[in-house]
């Protein structure tokens, strides 16, 4: 702000050259300029102000104390004496207006941050709310509908895991930009929090519009982006609802948006569904099963079952599979299909997997009594691994060392994971799995067959056992083809020094094929079906080892 008072080429105080009061004033402006962290331009000529708002306030200013003026007004011939008079005034109006400009800043800073996302600088949930609210009254004038798409990004959680908070960022803030080029005036891009985005299309001629910017949107956010050092490849669920045609406030127009974005992610993510009523009951069941999931927790609803695994060669029951049950008080079982995932989605299922471990730990402890190398397999859901903390697997690790019966047989639990865990891992994943593998615990593939069955991860991931799923063993005696892919997993399998497990074993025939393609070990109704503890107790002790041949009922 050296430039005060030398308002222009015919500035008489710059003329005058080392003008003490100039100086004194230059000083005391600096000083000024520290504590307040704008530019503040006085005596300047109004023009030079660079926004229309500072403009009129000096304008002003000068108005109304006649003895400050802008530099277009200075008079240039004015002697030495009514230049300090002058330069003193411009001191007390420049200290108020600086004031004044503060406190407005301070003001929009205030405003800017209730309305406006930090991050991204995108308008924020509570502006969302009130533009949405305009764009409602407007279309009701106007019979021109409006579009509301949520964008969610996939898998977001794994760059900042990856690649830190920071750069998740980043990556945040290039999103945002990315989506606010898409859309018109009329439009407006919101950031509602975490990786979530809205997009409302306003005034709409032709609602065939909605899916072109959908599938846009999806387009160019398959792009990399280049995040400082990085590249990052990413993808988005967008669920589409419309006004009027599927709600009439606001709140229900996000919810039914949101739930289009669940089914997005359901269907398998990176791509847009629009809303249907059907999926309406689907989220309302899913709140319903999700409220008394939580109070099943802390009201014994949920048991652990059992189920048998036996040795193909050997015979008897070697091992068990924990299969979680839920016992609702007034509608009866619910299938871990339909509150496996809400847990997972809620993240209920951190809570609820510790407490499986632990009670199929116990329960091997006591098994392993009469049978010393008796296993229990628990399944690990991807987002325990995801959203647990590293003190929660270490107590896992402990209490493998403290429960699950004498040492000698390696810990009595093992776990059962999902190809889809091995695919999307990274690092921390991996940390974890490494941490189970060098306390001894052992480590199974669930479901193989069903996913991307890649061979790679196999040998990647250094795992203990296959489990074939059970949709190839089904038809095993029918499909020749599935009988020949069956010998040839275990054959891999054996050659990568993994063991296998069949799954959903129902007939003697399956059974022989399987046994004398080389399966290790066997699981299915032909064996047991999962039972609770006690009753798998009594089958254990009834049921001496005995060839492979010989079913074991439940
Ligand atoms: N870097 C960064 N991360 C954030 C911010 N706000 C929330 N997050 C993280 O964003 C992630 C959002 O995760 P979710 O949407 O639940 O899960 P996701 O990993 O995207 O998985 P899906 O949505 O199921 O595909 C969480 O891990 C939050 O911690 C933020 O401002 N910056």
């Amino acid at each position: 702000m050296v430039a005060l008072l030398c308002a222009g080429e015919y500035c008489h105080v710059h003329t005058v050259g080392k003008h003490q009061a100039a100086i004194h004033v230059e000083n005391y402006f600096n000083e000024l300029q520290q504590q307040h962290p704008f530019t503040l331009l006085c005596a300047y000529p109004l023009s030079a102000f660079p926004h229309g708002d500072d403009r009129a306030m000096f304008g002003e200013v000068c108005r109304l104390h006649t003895e400050v003026l802008p530099a277009e007004n200075l008079d240039m011939g004015a002697d030495l004496d009514t230049m300090r008079r002058t330069i003193a005034l411009l001191q007390q109006q420049a200290y108020a207006l600086s004031t004044e400009v503060y406190d407005r800043k301070q003001v929009e800073r205030a405003l800017r941050e209730v309305n406006f996302d930090r991050l991204t600088g995108l308008p924020n949930r509570s502006v969302f709310h009130d533009r949405m609210e305009m764009d409602i009254k407007r279309s009701r004038r106007t019979q021109r509908p409006v579009a509301l798409l949520f964008i969610d990004l996939d898998h977001f959680k794994e760059i900042n895991d990856t690649l830190g908070h920071a750069t998740g960022d980043v990556l945040l803030k290039q999103v945002g930009k990315r989506l606010a080029s898409y859309v018109r005036a009329s439009d407006t891009v919101t950031r509602l929090g975490g990786d979530e985005f809205t997009i409302t299309l306003a005034e709409l001629t032709n609602i065939a519009t909605v899916t072109d910017v959908a599938q846009k949107i999806l387009d160019d956010l398959s792009h990399p982006f280049q995040l400082d050092d990085e590249v990052a490849y990413i993808s988005a669920s967008i669920g589409i609802t419309l006004y009027p045609q599927d709600a009439a406030s606001v709140g229900e127009l996000l919810r039914n948006a949101d739930q289009a974005m669940y089914e997005s992610k359901a269907l398998g993510r990176n791509r847009f569904c629009y809303f249907t009523h059907s999926m309406q009951e689907a989220a309302q069941t899913r709140m319903a099963i999700s409220n008394d999931l939580r109070r099943a927790i802390g009201n014994d609803q949920l048991t652990v079952f059992y189920q048998p695994i036996v040795d193909m060669h050997a015979g008897g029951i070697v091992k068990a599979e924990a299969l979680l049950r839920w016992q609702h008080p007034e509608n009866g079982e619910i299938s871990p299909v339909d509150f496996i995932p809400i847990a997972e989605h809620t993240g209920m299922i951190v809570g609820i997997g510790n407490w499986v471990f632990q009670r199929a730990l116990q329960q091997a402890g006591e098994w392993r009594i009469t049978q010393p190398d008796f296993t229990v397999s628990v399944n690990v859901s991807p987002v325990q691994f995801y959203r647990s903390n590293e003190a929660y697997y270490r107590e896992w690790l402990n209490n493998c060392k403290t429960l699950g019966g004498p040492p000698g047989a390696g810990p009595a639990v093992s776990i059962e994971i999902t190809e889809s865990l091995m695919m999307a891992s990274d690092e921390t994943v991996m940390d974890k799995l490494a941490a189970f593998q060098n306390a001894g615990i052992k480590i199974s593939l669930d479901d193989f067959g069903t996913g991307y069955s890649s061979l790679s991860y196999l040998r990647k991931f250094n795992l203990d056992y296959l489990k074939i799923d059970q949709s190839f063993v089904h038809n095993l005696e029918q499909d020749t083809a599935n009988c020949a892919l069956c010998e040839a997993i275990i054959v891999m399998a054996h050659k990568l020094g993994l063991k296998v497990i069949a799954e959903g074993i129902e007939t003697p025939g399956q059974r022989d094929m399987l046994a004398r393609a080389g399966c290790d070990y066997g699981q299915g109704y032909l064996f047991g079906q999962p039972i609770p503890a006690d009753q798998f107790d009594v089958l254990l002790k009834n049921a001496p080892p005995r060839l492979a041949g010989q079913p074991v009922h439940a």
